[in-house]
């Protein structure tokens, strides 16, 4: 050994350890870092998985296919809408007469699912059909006919090879809370991040969106409130990826808007040439009714009492008036299947955001009323809208159907009056509603939820994290490189200090 390595040794004893420990976290920084990289992108069998719900709703039947990640299918916003496929014809409810007709008016929407889902998961995929208000009122009606059109429908839709789960008509607490489910899910607010910073930090939950579901002839409200929930019949208790949540739902049967309408128009005298006037409609508008076809809901006790087979229905054109008729609606005891459906049903005060879809959406997106409008710019809107005459309307929306676009006057107002009166939205809160069709791609709906929950792809508890989310992954690079960098220069400058040492023989 040199002087001066000899010197270099004893002024600085202490740089062999140093060096040793530079090194020694310099192989744990690049192990690190490799074992991300290898967890980050290991290679995930792409297995896909299908699911199908039909949608059998009041006014039309529609097929939902949903595909997963088979690896995935625990995680939160992994099941995607494939196809919506809109049965032709209106709502199975209608075939009573008929009932085979029911099963086969499905026959092009699951010769679809065929082609799209591969061959040799047809046997594994499972099918719901749900059915929801409309066959409802048709048990009300007549139990066993309600039963014999299900059946038919279970025996055309055995004819395929899917693995069908059963045709039942779902509660309205259900179609409340598997909405709820579906859009909450579809927002991504059971679970924020479920990356392993969150978790370890605490895992955050974040609030939960309202639902807001207005069908053909029922509607439903489903929220998270402030306080207690009570009646006990109202209540939904949910256990999500580690969360409990006390869930508010109601479905009021009758109270969807074909269902109100007719209701709306029970409650017009009719005058001795066989009209009505009603200021739903726009001016000019004209309508034929058939009265034992249009009044044959059990929400109506009894016909109107008229001599006629055919009323004539005129419009007049007011909102104002025709709101008038609507809250009427919310109080009248005459007509109604559920007497005193507004005032007498507890409701816990509406709070948070809110996602309101289906015929919400539809008719305020017509009415460009989607963007969060103040209150009294919605009634300006409406009021617009029903002030203008029949032929002009059909002139300017030579594109839409007549039946939709008839009814948009009092769609918007009966819309209006249940969501200010009804479920006590205020000027101050209804801007926390958000008319939407689709979140991500996906039909905002109850199917979405029903399917989830009964192939119990929502689990109670937080699924055990497998891998890193973007964020974690990249925050966890960037640390181990700089860890690294840090690491090299302490080294560089360990050696540099050394050899300028030797050079001057310290
Ligand atoms: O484009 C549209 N414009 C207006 N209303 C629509 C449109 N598409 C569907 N609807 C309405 O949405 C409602 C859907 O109700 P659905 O058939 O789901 O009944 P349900 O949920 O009460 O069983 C019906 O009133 C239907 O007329
Ligand atoms: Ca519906």
């Amino acid at each position: 050994m040199t002087e001066a390595q000899e010197g270099v040794k004893q002024k600085n004893p202490w740089h062999r350890p140093v060096i040793l420990l530079i090194a020694f976290l310099m192989v744990i920084g690049i192990v690190a870092l490799v074992a991300i990289a290898v967890v980050q992108n290991k290679q995930l069998p792409q297995k896909l998985k299908y699911g199908i719900v039909l949608d059998a709703g009041s006014s039309h039947t529609a097929l939902y296919i949903y595909q997963w990640p088979a690896e995935k299918q625990n995680d939160t916003g992994k099941v995607q809408q494939l196809e919506a496929c809109k049965v032709e014809g209106p709502g199975i409810s209608s075939y009573s007469k008929e009932v085979t007709k029911a099963g086969l008016a499905l026959n092009q929407c699951l010769d679809k699912a065929k082609e799209i889902i591969p061959e040799h998961q047809h046997t594994e995929t499972p099918l719901y059909l749900g059915a929801t208000a409309g066959m409802r009122l048709l048990r009300l009606q007549d139990e066993q006919q309600s039963q014999r059109l299900l059946n038919s429908v279970e025996k055309f839709i055995r004819l395929y090879p899917f693995n069908f789960q059963g045709a039942r008509i779902i509660r309205g607490q259900e179609e409340g809370g598997y909405g709820w489910i579906t859009i909450n899910y579809l927002l991504g607010n059971f679970l924020k991040d479920s990356g392993w910073i969150t978790q370890l930090s605490g895992g955050k939950d974040t609030e939960t969106f309202g639902a807001l579901d207005l069908g053909g002839a029922s509607t439903q409200i489903t929220f998270v409130p402030e306080g207690d929930v009570e009646p006990e019949e109202s209540t939904l208790y949910f256990r999500l990826y580690g969360t409990s949540y006390t869930v508010y739902t109601h479905s009021f049967l009758c109270y969807g808007k074909d269902q109100a309408l007719k209701l709306l128009l029970a409650q017009r005298k009719e005058s001795v040439s066989g009209t009505i006037t009603s200021p739903c409609f726009n001016k000019e508008y004209t309508r034929n009714l058939n009265v034992t076809a249009f009044y044959n809901t059990p929400c109506i006790l009894g016909l109107p009492n008229t001599t006629q087979d055919i009323i004539k229905v005129i419009g007049e054109g007011n909102a104002e008036e025709c709101r008038k008729h609507v809250r009427a609606l919310f109080s009248s005891t005459d007509y109604t299947l559920t007497s005193c459906p507004f005032n007498c049903v507890y409701q816990p005060q509406v709070q948070g955001e809110f996602v309101a879809f289906s015929a919400f959406y539809f008719v305020m997106n017509f009415l460009n009323l989607t963007g969060k409008e103040p209150l009294k710019q919605m009634k300006d809107t409406i009021d617009n809208f029903c002030a203008r005459s029949w032929n002009e309307v059909k002139d300017n929306f030579p594109k839409t159907r007549v039946k939709y676009l008839s009814e948009y006057c009092f769609s918007a107002n009966y819309i209006l009056i249940l969501l200010t009166e009804g479920y006590n939205f205020t000027s101050d809160n209804l801007n926390k509603i958000q008319f939407m069709r689709k979140i991500k791609g996906n039909d905002a709906g109850w199917t979405l939820g029903y399917m989830l929950n009964l192939t119990n792809m929502i689990p109670a508890e937080l699924p055990s994290p497998r891998s890193l989310t973007h964020t974690s992954y990249v925050t966890l690079m960037v640390i181990f490189s700089l860890f690294l960098l840090i690491l090299l220069l302490l080294t560089l400058l360990n050696s540099r200090g050394l050899l300028c040492r030797a050079q001057k023989g310290i």
